[in-house]
């Protein structure tokens, strides 16, 4: 069946239940009645939950909205022999970078303890990344002007890593001077947004990035190495794949461990990004990149699809869809972690996040902005979890 077909089939099954109307939708979307009881069981066994104690109806309501798509789509996937679910990884790294690219957008600046419990909620969520700030001119970027108190904040923070963005030898100093023990470093495609973002040209940032590469490599501090308008640029328009590949090629061998490759305006869709991968594959090994789409057109999901299809297996996204770029009017947030969780659970796929926490981490910061969410996973699973509390 469908993946829609079943989403649809359990919500329906739920809600039906929540409204205490006991009639059960079974996979064959045939409706029949039961006992709350029965209701229960017949849930339980659709989600394999055997041996599982359900106690609270509550709890009962609440977790499959959560938790479905996994167990299903573990066995779709299982039983599939299409090519298109073959070549995606078994497991996939999402880096969340909320802490960093969300909040150096926002209008108010946030508190230092507010990013601190931010950071230690996703990082208890299975997260194995959170990037968490960045050590750049305050002048530029006044929104992260705490970046050492953060970091002095989540130094014993464990469970994850924290890497922090450096623009220069300075930044690079203060960070590892904070306790940082991993960076990245912020390159362009583009010529214009090159200017814009970090006041100098590529072969000017690369030579900067270059000694802080050389610098990290004493200390042994690994360097992710990011591209900014792998298909658009603000300033420029279009951005061919060949430029993309060559600032790939040598941010790789100057030593990046992975290259993370943005649509910082989020405007690519499959029909630019297969061609940008495909030229940037044909210089860097595959496993070395990331994929990070902004989702200004909606298209973030869809890229992301078509890069694991591709072979990538590493994703950055932002809690709540927070995000966007100081030197990039108009761009929107980053895709949100909450969908990306979602869609991957649906194609069982492993990352070991917990969504529900994620979403935690999501309302936490959301509150405290006074946004609603950017994440269409989080305001559809609150949805169905607020009408169960309701009984
Ligand atoms: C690169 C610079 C510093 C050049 O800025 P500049 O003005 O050309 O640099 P400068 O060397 O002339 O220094 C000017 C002042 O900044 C200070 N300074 C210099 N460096 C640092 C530092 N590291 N930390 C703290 N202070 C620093 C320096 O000490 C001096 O202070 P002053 O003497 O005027 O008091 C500036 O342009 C900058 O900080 N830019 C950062 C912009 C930024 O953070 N953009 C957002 C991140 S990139 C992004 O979001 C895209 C990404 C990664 O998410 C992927 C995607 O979506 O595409």
């Amino acid at each position: 069946m469908e993946q829609q077909q079943m989403t649809w089939h359990l919500q329906t099954l739920f809600l039906k239940g929540v409204n205490d109307t006991r009639e059960a939708v079974s996979w064959s979307g045939q409706t029949r009645r039961v006992s709350q009881r029965g209701f229960l069981n017949h849930s339980r066994s659709i989600l394999g939950w055997n041996s599982m104690e359900i106690d609270n109806v509550r709890d009962a309501l609440r977790l499959p909205s959560l938790h479905f798509s996994t167990y299903y789509n573990d066995k779709l996937r299982r039983e599939s022999t299409n090519k298109l679910f073959s070549s995606i990884p078994g497991y996939v790294k999402i880096v969340e970078v909320g802490p960093r690219d969300g909040l150096q957008n926002e209008k108010d600046i946030v508190p230092t303890a507010i990013k601190v419990e931010l950071i230690k909620m996703l990082a208890s969520s299975g997260l194995p990344v959170v990037e968490a700030t960045s050590f750049v001119s305050p002048k530029w970027v006044p929104q992260l002007a705490d970046a050492k108190d953060v970091m002095e904040a989540i130094r014993d923070f464990k469970g994850a890593r924290f890497p922090v963005l450096t623009p220069n030898l300075k930044g690079f100093e203060a960070a590892i001077a904070a306790g940082a023990k991993e960076v990245a470093v912020f390159a362009s495609a583009s010529e214009g947004f090159s200017k814009s973002n970090i006041n100098c040209s590529i072969e000017d940032s690369l030579v900067r990035y270059h000694e802080v590469a050389l610098s990290a490599s004493k200390l042994s501090i690994p360097v992710r190495g990011y591209i900014s308008c792998v298909v658009g640029c603000p300033v420029e328009g279009m951005v061919s794949p060949s430029k993309v590949a060559y600032v790939a090629k040598k941010l790789c061998d100057m030593g990046c461990y992975e290259i993370s490759l943005g649509d910082t305006i989020g405007v690519g869709t499959p029909g630019t990004v297969i061609p940008m991968l495909e030229a940037v594959i044909d210089v860097v090994p595959i496993e070395k990149l990331a994929v990070h789409f902004h989702d200004t057109y909606g298209q973030a999901l869809s890229n992301i699809l078509a890069s694991l299809q591709m072979g990538i297996s590493t994703v950055d996204s932002s809690v709540s869809g927070l995000g966007g770029c100081p030197y990039a009017k108009g761009a929107s947030g980053n895709v949100a972690t909450e969908d990306v969780v979602y869609m991957l659970n649906g194609l069982g796929v492993k990352t070991n996040v917990d969504l529900q926490k994620i979403m935690l981490a999501g309302n936490f910061i959301r509150k405290h902005l006074g946004h609603s969410s950017g994440s269409k996973t989080a305001i559809a699973l609150s949805k169905i979890t607020a009408h169960a509390s309701k009984l």
